[in-house]
């Protein structure tokens, strides 16, 4: 079942080593399918390139697995409780992007320094406690901080972002990647820079929501 769904959600893993995101088999895709409680998601510990259609794992919301023949990813509850607590999110992605990582591993937030930044995260992408793996530790790391953000980083691992589509949740991971790599070179320039004023960052996500795209 869902033949063209797991295909788009075997695309969107993809993308994720094909936007230079995550590496060997680190990080995942999944989506919930709206109206109904279940969830597509990358197979645990398998390259991208040998992802296929039928290898996607279909689980509820109890984490049970409904159509599939592999492990689902080991962070299928932390997605699960993201979806079970945010009702309008359809997608939680989860990368190791480098530049994001770094900061990430500084365990702050990263204000935002640019105009794209704000169109996208606002005032910041947040950082969050560190968290276990395996659970739903991350996804209770994710729900209580992430704010207005559609991206947090994860303290000491890396990054999560969330969204209303696979799209939206994977331009978000996308972005903060080019956000992140430009921060890091011009903090390496000059270590005290302000970010954006709240007027300029309130400007540039009004225009951005309301003038940006077709
Ligand atoms: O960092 C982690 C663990 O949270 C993951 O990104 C793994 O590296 C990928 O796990 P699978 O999705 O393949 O189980």
């Amino acid at each position: 079942m869902y033949s063209e769904l797991r295909e788009e959600i075997c695309q969107a893993n993809k993308k994720l080593k094909d936007n230079g995101l995550v590496r060997w088999t680190s990080g995942n895709v999944s989506y919930r399918i709206p109206g109904i409680n279940r969830v597509i998601i990358k197979p645990s510990g398998v390259d991208f390139d040998d992802l296929t259609a039928a290898s996607m794992v279909i689980v509820n919301l109890a984490g049970e697995v409904i159509e599939g023949d592999l492990k689902p990813s080991v962070d299928t509850e932390s997605h699960l409780y993201v979806y079970k607590h945010m009702e309008n999110i359809h997608s939680v992605i989860h990368t190791h992007s480098p530049f994001a990582t770094s900061f990430a591993i500084r365990g702050r937030d990263l204000p935002s320094y640019t105009t794209t930044a704000a169109n996208i995260f606002k005032h910041r992408v947040p950082c969050s406690g560190f968290a276990s793996i395996g659970g739903e530790e991350i996804g209770r790391e994710i729900v209580q901080n992430i704010g207005e953000s559609p991206a947090i980083l994860l303290k000491n691992h890396g990054v999560f972002t969330i969204g209303e589509s696979i799209d939206k949740a994977l331009k978000a991971a996308v972005i903060l990647e080019e956000t992140a790599e430009y921060a890091f070179y011009a903090l390496l320039q000059e270590p005290n820079i302000d970010p954006l004023s709240s007027e300029i960052i309130e400007q540039c996500n009004d225009f951005y929501l309301t003038s940006y795209g077709q």
